[in-house]
C-alpha cells in the first residue's frame, strides 16, 4: 500500500465526483493550490461563522499545547488549563490543537486528537468507542481540508466502515465502506481496484496519512489523563455533554466505596451485601441510559391494528448509536408536544423492530382504538421515551433476599457453588439418552453432544461459546431430553425476552414440546413467533 501513496501526497478525494472524475489533470490542480478547496462537491461542508470566528483567533494552529508537563495523576495539568484558555478544537482529553491531528466528532462536537497518551488507542477512537459515536469532520486547516468522512458511493459516514482505494492513476484516493460499496462488482467499472480497500483506522489509530499523530514534543506538553478519568469524563458526558476535566476532580471522593467480589463467601448475607449494591448500580444506570435516550422532533405514521389499537410508526435515529437496545415487547410512552392540539401523551407495547425492509420502530398504543385523545390527525411534534422497569433488577434483589434468610430457598449444593465453597457433586441417577440429536434441531457435533451429556449428569454446568457457535441449539436439546427424562415441566430463564424468543422457537421445531408459554408483567401476544405464545422471562414447557 505504501507504494500507492509515494507519490500522492494529500491527494484524498473522499467526496468529491468533480475530483474523482476529473482525473490525473485536474488532480494536479489540486496539488498546486490549498488542498481543502480540492476537495469540493455536494457533500462539501461549509464551515459556520462561528467555526470561522474559532479558527480566525487561533493565530498559530501548528503551535504546541500550550500546557506543561504534568504530575502523575494529571492534576497540575488540569490546574493549568484552568488558566491557559484552549481553542475550541482541542482535543477534549488532553488539549493537543494542532489542526493536522484533531478530527471533530460530529455526533456531540468535541474535538479529539490522534495521540494515546496513556491509551492503548489514539483519543479519537478512544471516545467514538466509548461514546458509540461513528462519525467525524477533519479540521478545516488540515492540510484535506474540513472534509466529512463518508462513502463516496453511498454517504455513509461509520468510519468503522470506511476505507480508502487509490485509484489506478495513484493520484486520488477514494473512501468506500466494506459492505456493501466495496464488494459491489460495479465498482470495477470506476477504475476502482477494490481489492486494495484497506480500513481508515488501524491499530486503533486513524491512519496517519489522514490524521497525522502530534509530534512527541505536543505529546510530552500535552495533559496527561488516565484511562481511567478518560472513562469517567466519557460517563459525565452522557449526564452533562459540556462537563470538562474539573467536574472530573469535583465528582473525585465523592465515590461509594463498593465492596470487592469475591471468590469465597462466608454466608449468603456476605454475598447478599457484595452484590446488592452492585445490582443497584446497574439499574441506576440502566435506567438513567434508558431515560436519555428520549427523541422529540419524531414524525409518526398512524395506523389501525387488526386487535382495534392504534399502531404509530417512527424511525429513532438514537437507535442507531446502539446504546440501548429495543425489542419487540419493549414500552415506550409517545408525546404530542405540537401546538394543534391539546398535548398528549400514551403508552404502548413496540410491535416491530428495524429490520432489513425498513428502519421503523412500530408501537401499539395500549388504548382501544376508538379513543378520541389519540392525535392521529397528527404527524409532526412527536417525542419517544423508553419506559423503564425495575421488574428485572427487582427481581435480582429479591432473589438475593431470599438467598440469604432461607436456606432451603435452593438445593444445598447449588447454595455452596454459589458461594464458592468446595462441595462434592452428587452422582446423578439418570438414563442417558441413546441419541442425542433431537428431531427438528441440527444434528449435535461431538461438543454439543458433551455439553448435552454434561447438563444431563450434573447439578450445575456453564456452557460458553462463541457468538453463533449453537448454544441455544444445545439448550434446546438440553429442555427437549429433560421433558422427556423427567416426565414434568422445567423451568427456563434468559435474561432477555429476545434470547427466550430464540430459544422457544427451537423448542418447537422439536416439535414434541407443548408451551404454555405466558409472561405476566406483559399480557401481550408476540406476533414474531410462528406459534402461539405469551413469552415470558421464564418458560414452562411440557412434554406432551
Ligand atoms: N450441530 C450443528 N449443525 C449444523 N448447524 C448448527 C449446529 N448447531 C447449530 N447450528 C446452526 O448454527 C446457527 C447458530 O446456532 P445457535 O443460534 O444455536 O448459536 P448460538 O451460539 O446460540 O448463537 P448466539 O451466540 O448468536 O446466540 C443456527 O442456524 C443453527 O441452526
Amino acid at each position: 500500500m505504501e507504494g500507492a501513496f509515494t507519490h500522492m501526497g494529500n491527494h484524498l478525494v473522499s467526496d468529491s465526483a468533480a475530483t474523482i472524475n476529473a482525473g490525473a489533470g485536474d488532480d494536479e490542480s489540486i496539488l498546486d493550490g490549498d488542498l481543502s478547496r480540492g476537495i469540493t462537491g455536494s457533500r462539501r461542508r461549509r464551515m459556520d461563522d462561528e467555526e470561522t470566528d474559532m479558527y480566525d483567533d487561533d493565530d498559530d494552529m501548528e503551535s504546541l499545547v500550550s500546557m506543561p508537563v504534568d504530575g502523575a495523576n494529571g492534576k497540575a495539568g488540569v490546574k493549568q488549563e484552568e488558566e491557559v484558555e484552549l481553542p475550541a478544537h482541542a482535543c477534549a482529553y488532553c488539549g493537543i490543537h494542532n489542526a493536522g491531528s484533531v478530527v471533530k466528532c460530529l455526533a456531540c462536537s468535541k474535538w479529539f486528537c490522534s495521540a494515546r497518551g496513556n491509551t492503548s488507542s489514539s483519543h479519537i477512537i478512544n471516545h467514538l468507542v466509548r461514546a458509540r459515536h461513528k462519525e467525524v469532520q477533519l479540521h478545516p486547516l488540515s492540510s484535506l481540508g474540513d472534509t466529512i468522512l463518508e462513502c463516496y458511493n453511498c454517504g455513509t459516514k461509520n468510519v468503522f466502515l470506511l476505507g480508502f482505494i487509490p485509484a489506478k492513476s495513484d493520484t486520488v484516493v477514494v473512501l468506500l465502506c466494506r459492505q456493501p460499496c466495496a464488494a459491489m462488482p460495479s465498482q470495477k467499472d470506476m477504475n476502482w481496484d477494490t481489492s486494495r480497500w484497506q480500513p481508515l483506522i488501524e491499530d486503533r489509530s486513524f491512519l496517519p496519512w489522514l490524521v497525522p499523530p502530534p509530534t512527541d514534543q505536543e505529546q510530552l506538553r500535552a495533559r496527561h489523563l488516565s484511562p481511567q478519568m478518560i472513562a469517567k469524563l466519557e460517563e459525565l458526558w452522557k449526564d452533562n455533554a459540556s462537563a470538562t476535566i474539573a467536574d472530573l476532580e469535583k465528582g473525585a471522593g465523592q465515590e461509594e466505596v463498593i465492596a470487592k467480589v469475591l471468590l469465597r463467601y462466608d454466608d449468603a448475607f456476605q454475598y447478599q451485601n457484595v452484590f446488592g449494591p452492585l445490582v443497584k448500580i446497574e439499574a441506576d444506570y440502566d435506567r438513567k441510559l434508558k431515560e436519555s435516550q428520549s427523541q422529540d422532533g419524531l414524525v409518526v405514521r398512524w395506523d389501525m391494528a387488526l386487535n382495534n389499537k392504534h399502531t404509530a410508526s417512527f424511525v429513532l435515529p438514537k437507535l442507531e448509536l446502539g446504546d440501548v437496545k429495543l425489542a419487540v415487547g419493549d414500552e415506550m410512552r409517545l408525546r404530542y408536544t405540537g401546538e394543534l392540539r391539546p398535548h398528549w401523551e400514551g403508552v404502548g407495547y413496540v410491535i416491530k423492530i428495524p429490520n432489513n425492509q425498513s428502519d421503523e420502530v412500530t408501537i401499539e398504543l395500549r388504548t382501544k382504538g376508538d379513543h378520541k385523545s389519540v392525535p392521529t390527525e397528527c404527524t409532526h411534534n412527536f417525542s419517544a421515551d423508553y419506559v423503564w422497569k425495575a421488574t428485572s433488577f427487582d427481581r435480582m434483589q429479591h432473589a438475593m433476599k431470599t438467598f440469604a434468610i432461607d436456606e432451603m430457598s435452593v438445593s444445598g449444593y447449588i447454595f455452596h457453588r454459589l458461594l464458592g465453597h468446595e462441595v462434592a457433586s452428587a452422582p446423578m441417577k439418570i438414563q442417558l439418552p441413546r441419541k442425542f440429536s433431537v428431531p427438528g434441531l441440527p444434528e449435535l457435533n461431538a461438543s454439543q453432544i458433551n455439553a448435552v451429556k454434561s447438563v444431563l449428569q450434573k447439578p450445575l454446568s456453564l456452557i460458553q461459546g462463541p457468538p453463533g457457535t449453537g448454544k441455544t441449539v444445545t439448550s434446546a436439546t438440553i429442555i427437549y431430553h429433560l421433558c422427556k427424562i423427567n416426565g414434568g415441566p422445567v423451568l427456563v430463564c434468559a435474561p432477555s425476552n429476545v434470547a427466550v424468543d430464540q430459544l422457544c422457537e427451537r423448542i418447537h421445531l422439536t416439535g414434541k414440546s407443548r408451551l404454555p408459554l405466558w409472561m405476566p408483567s406483559r399480557d401481550v401476544r408476540r406476533t414474531s413467533l410462528s406459534f402461539p405464545a405469551f413469552v415470558p422471562t421464564t418458560i414452562k414447557a411440557s412434554v406432551s
